[in-house]
Order: structure tokens, then sequence, then C-alpha cells
């Protein structure tokens, strides 16, 4: 028996509030009682109330929920329900109840209090009923598919309709992503407008349909594309920084011409010097090529080689475009000496092999659909109340959503891919199936990564850097909050829901993946907090890097084409009409530049890495943990600020300020 104050806390989107009554039930250890109350909860509102109990209801444990409709059933969006309980000689204790769901229906929903999981032992097998309940329907709610074979699954939804409510964007969300699509659609209309009576043979023509620029980089990518310096830089620091790798020797598809021993020997003492680059584009080698309006497009399988310069410029050294086969057993080597154009056709075959790469591989692949993979296991093996499912949920929001879009939009028979990009057709999926087959567990975990990569204390590689610092202080987060709820590595091996999930995740979502490293169980909290570390820095910081860079480095064509309209070169003679004839057509381009800029603009409802406002903990140790997050990330920033003051690109994509706490784009 008691006093209690209730507190009903309701979304701040758009439509969170609602017409239909609720009703609350207060459930403790020994007795549960209805609260009687019918109240209409309002948008953004925080409403108390205060009830007499006559009953003993002993220590809370749920709050059950219910929405009362007559005539029209209005969704609400539960924030939390907090509830303040006097009792004689005791003094006041809050005792949270976190939701941040949709309530739909007149189903009666149970929400466990935030320290639930850690007293789940003692209490009767009651927390143990409501997650066996929640599991089973949230199972039936979150299913996999394989939307197409050899790639991971993903949710069973046909298009963003078919999403569950609390997987679908909010208001705002869905407001500014479909006025963004409107705008992007009209400027292409717009554009092909103005160009219909204008030449198309040079590449300033390209001027006639870049306007303006959307970021002050794309405005130098526009005048400097064509360095040598500033082409390295891109694959140490650009949007696509996962396929530069120190040379450990000579390529063997690196076959050299007779009468360049000179070049070879150059290669030869670069690499004893410990500063030769490669970037191998083979994983394209026999891919279908597109056919866009009747055209047949063309692909290349490059090879580029770099060196590393003591000032930390990356510098191209040879270009294969073709690995040596039966038809060309010696592919010609384009350099730097051959004439402008043809050095420039070469390097623009490389950049269109990067787009494919980078696009597919390191954008859709190892960061959409890996977050999908995670978002979906955990919506169908942990349950609200279990400390994973409340680390990980901020940063899985709405990647279901922005995902399914992409299946819908982009990837799909006529969407983007077939409309302008030279993987299109097809051959984008035969990429993916390729990149899914050599997608190993290191290459997500950035300091296993970047040291098989020999790019572990370059001075200029600056992605490098900042991607091993997010590393480490998202790793000191999940240990920490890991910590609180495991004190000893036998709580993590008899933790049922948390082996299911690492189970489903890499025999179920990546496809028994663990022939590639990743686990079918977690024998420790080190091993739990490595993977988990990997979820959240893919979700967030990885995305970040390989996302951003579109806006600043794809809107000038020219610099990152879609596709390729002619062959590669075989000879040096390479001619102006050549090379536009090469390069994506008006519309083409129009496309490139609208997308680039609709993924890789700055979302208006971002939330900055670590900022999420969703408390589903509660209690001063993982408030301790989360605070110590984000001051970590404060002194990251500004180490990142000040060192960027210096350099002539900055590199921003990894700013924790700009770094959002899950997929949405
Ligand atoms: C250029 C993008 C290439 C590959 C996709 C890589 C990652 C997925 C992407 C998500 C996109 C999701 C939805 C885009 C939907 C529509 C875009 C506008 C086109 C249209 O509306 O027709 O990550 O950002
Ligand atoms: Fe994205």
């Amino acid at each position: 028996m008691g006093r209690y104050r209730v507190r009903v806390a309701t979304g701040n989107s758009a439509f969170s509030g609602s017409n239909n009554q609720v009703q609350l039930w207060l459930v403790g250890l020994r007795a549960e009682v209805e609260l009687g109350l019918r109240l209409r909860p309002a948008r953004g509102q925080m409403e108390d109330f205060e009830v007499d109990v006559s009953e003993d209801l002993g220590p809370l444990q749920f709050v059950k929920l219910r929405k009362i409709h007559l005539l029209i059933k209005d969704a609400w969006f539960c924030n939390h329900i907090t509830v303040w309980v006097f009792e004689q000689s005791m003094e006041e204790k809050e005792i949270v109840f976190p939701c941040y769901r949709w309530v739909e229906g007149d189903g009666i929903i149970c929400l466990p209090e935030t320290t639930a999981w850690m007293i789940r032992n003692e209490s009767q097998g009651l927390f143990q009923k409501h997650q066996e309940e929640e599991l089973k329907a949230r199972r039936t709610l979150y299913g996999w598919v394989s939307w197409k074979k050899g790639i991971p699954l993903s949710v069973a939804a046909a298009s963003e309709k078919d999403l569950p409510l609390d997987a679908r964007f909010h208001e705002e969300k869905k407001v500014d992503f479909e006025r963004t699509r409107v705008v992007g659609v009209t400027e292409i209309a717009l554009k092909r407008l103005y160009t219909l009576l204008s030449s198309w043979n040079s590449l300033e023509d390209f001027d006639q349909i870049f306007w303006g620029g959307k970021s002050a980089l794309a405005k130098r990518v526009r005048l400097s594309w064509k360095d040598d310096d500033f082409f390295g830089y891109q694959f140490l620091n650009g949007v696509n920084p996962t396929l530069l790798r120190k040379s450990s020797s000579l390529p063997t598809r690196l076959v050299i011409p007779p009468g360049t021993e000179d070049l070879k020997a150059q290669l030869e003492r670069k690499l004893q010097e410990g500063c030769l680059f490669e970037v191998d584009f083979s994983l394209l080698a026999g891919i279908q090529a597109n056919v866009i309006q009747g055209e047949r497009q063309h692909l290349a399988a490059p090879l580029l080689m770099l060196k590393m310069e003591p000032d930390g410029k990356l510098l191209p050294m040879v270009i294969q475009l073709q690995l040596p086969g039966s038809d060309s057993p010696v592919p010609p080597l384009f350099l730097p000496s051959d004439p402008s154009l043809t050095w420039l056709l070469a390097k623009a075959w490389v950049k269109n092999s990067d787009f494919q790469l980078h696009e597919l591989q390191a954008h859709l692949l190892k960061t959409h659909l890996m977050a999908e993979v995670f978002a979906v296991a955990t919506m169908r093996c942990l349950p609200g109340m279990h400390p994973i499912f409340k680390l990980l949920i901020p940063h899985l929001r709405y990647t279901l959503e922005i995902n399914t879009r992409a299946r819908t939009k982009l990837i799909s028979n006529g969407g983007f891919f077939d409309q302008a990009v030279n993987t299109g057709g097809g051959g984008h999926l035969d990429v993916l199936r390729r990149a899914t087959t050599c997608l190993t567990y290191r290459s997500l975990c950035p300091p296993d990564d970047l040291a098989d990569r020999g790019l572990l204390g370059v001075p200029s590689a600056f992605y490098a850097h900042d991607a091993v610092r997010l590393w480490d202080i998202i790793s000191r987060y999940v240990q920490g909050i890991v910590q609180l709820h495991y004190l000893e590595d036998e709580v993590v091996r008899s933790d049922p829901e948390l082996q299911a999930w690492c189970r489903e995740i890499t025999e179920i979502g990546l496809c028994k993946a663990q022939e590639r490293g990743f686990p079918v169980s977690f024998q420790s909290r080190d091993e739990l907090c490595h993977f988990v570390t990997m979820c959240i820095f893919t979700c967030t910081a990885q995305h970040s890097a390989v996302n951003q860079g579109q806006l600043d480095w794809y809107t000038w064509v020219p610099n990152a084409p879609c596709t390729m309209r002619q062959p590669p070169p075989t000879t040096k003679d390479v001619t102006l009409e050549m090379v536009m004839a090469t390069m994506p057509n008006v519309h083409q381009a129009c496309i490139q530049m609208t997308i680039s800029w609709h993924l890789g603009r700055f979302q208006p409802d971002m939330v900055p890495l670590g900022h999420h406002k969703e408390q589903y903990f509660s209690g001063p140790g993982p408030q301790a943990v989360l605070n110590r997050f984000q001051e970590d990330l404060y002194t990251l920033e500004r180490e990142i600020v000040a060192r960027n003051e210096s350099l002539d690109l900055p590199y921003e994509y990894l700013k924790p300020s700009r770094i959002e706490n899950s997929i949405t784009i």
C-alpha cells in the first residue's frame, strides 16, 4: 500500500500523441492494480498524476498499458513511464519503465523496469515469461528473407510500407526524404532541358550541370580532379578508404612489358623502401556490363600502383586496366608520362571501378546490409530488457527502412544502378555476391583491417588514424556497459538470448559466415565487447566514412564516373572525343549528381554519435559510462579540429559531431 506518482511521457515527433484513451496497471512482485485512469496522451507532453493504492504491490516490476479506441485507432508513441513510490518511512524511489515504441491496437503492452535484467533470476520467472512472449511477437514482426542468393539476408518487407511501425521513419524524416527525392527528380528534368541544345564535347561541359556544387570540397574536386596527388589522396581519405593496401610484393598480375624495365626497377625500389601501395579491382573481372537505353556499357578490372612520398602524398605510378589473359597476355600499362588525355582516361577508369566497389562493397554491403543483419537479429533474439538490446537499439534507428528503400529504388530492376551504372543490369548483384564471399570479421574491425592493409601509423592516413581512435572510444563505452551487467565470463557463456543472437547473425543473417571469422558464440566478455564494438562502429563511424563523401567526391562526375560508355583504351593515343564518348552522358551524369547529393547530404534530423535521447538504462552506473563516452568523443572532436587546421584538405568524415548515431541514409 502507498502513494504513487505516475508520469506518462509521449514522443515529440508528429502524430506521437493519441486521441485514444490509455489504461495503466502497476504490477508488483506481490500484486497488481489497475489505475482506473483514462488519459489522452499529448505529443511532447509529460503528464503526471498521483494515486493511492491500498494493496501491497511489493517491488514494482512492470507497468502494463493498453490504448482503448472507441471508433478510430490512433497510434501513440510512448517514450517512457516513470513511477515515484512514496512508502511509509521510506524516501521517495524513482522507477523507470522505458518504452520508445508505437502503441497500436488495443492489446496490453508490458514494460519491465530498467533494472529487470539484473534481478530476473529472483523474480519467480515473471520476467522470463514476459521475455518469451515479447520475443515470440517480435519474431512474427521481423522475419528474414533472402532478397538475392549469395548476399546477407534482409528483413522480410517488399517495401517500406510492409515494415513494422517501430522500424519506420518518423514523420519529419519521411517528409524530408520524400521532399529531397522530388527536388532531385525536378533538378534532373531542368538540367536535361537546359542541356538539350548545348554542346557536350569537352570536360568543361560538365559545368553546365554542376550547379554551384553542393559543398566547398566538391568545388575543389572540380578544380583539382586531374592532379595526380589529388587522385592518390582519395584512396587514403576520400569516400572509399577501404581498398588501399601496402604492397608486400609486386602483384603477380602486374606483367611488365618488354622495354619498361626501368618501371620495374622503380617499383622494386619503392617496395624495398616500404612505400609501395596498391589498389586491386580484380573483383570486377568478368562482371557483365550493363546495357543502358540500348547502349552497351563497359567495365574494367584495374590495378593501381602508388608510391608514398616523404611528405605524405600518395602518387600513382602505373595503371593496368585489365587482368592478363589469353587475348591480352601483356595488357598495356599506363603511366603518368603518357600523353595527358591518355593518362587522364586511365585514371578515370580506375575511379569508375572504385565507384562500383565503394558503393556496392564498402557502403551497401559492409555498412548498410551488415547493420540490417544486426537489426533483424537483435529484434528477433534480444528482449527489450536485455542490456545488449539497450546498448544497440539507438544505433539501429531507421536502418531497416533506408535499406528497404535501397532495394526498391537503387539496386532494383529499373533502379539507379540499371539506369546509370555500368555494373547495373545484374552485374551489381554479382559484385555483391563476390564481395560477400570475401567479407571477413577482421575487415570490419579497423585495428585488424588497417594492420592487414599496412595503414597503421601512416601520417597522411587520416581515415585510418581517426577510425582507430573511434574504435577505442566505442570499445571503452561497450566495455563499460558490459562490465556493469556481466560480472564474469561465465555470465556471458550462460546467457541464452545473447548466444542465440550471435548464432542468428553469423549462421542465419550472414549465411554461415563462421568460415570468414565471424563468431558462433561468445566465450568471454572480451569476445562480446569486440563484436558489439564492431556492430556500433559499423553502424556509425564506418557508415559516416563511406557515405558522407558522396556529396564531396561524386557530384563532379568526371572525378568518379558512374558508368563508362566505351571500352577501356588499349593504346596510348587517346583523343578528347574518346574521353567524352566514354564518360557518362548528360542524363547519366545528372542522375549521379542527384543521387550523390540525396545520399551524401547532411540529414536534418541526424542524432550525433552517443547523443541519443532515449534512456533505456537508468541508474548512476550506465549514465557514468555514457557521460565518459560523450567526453571521449568531444576530446577526439577537438583533436580532429586542431589537426585539420593545418591541412590543405581537412578530413572531416570521422569528426564525432558529423557521425550519425545509426544508418539512416
Ligand atoms: C549511389 C548509391 C549506390 C549504392 C547504394 C549504397 C548504399 C545504400 C544507400 C541507401 C539508399 C537508400 C535509398 C535511396 C532511395 C532513393 C534515392 C532517390 C532515387 C529515387 O527516389 O528514385 O546509402 O546511402
Ligand atoms: Fe548510406
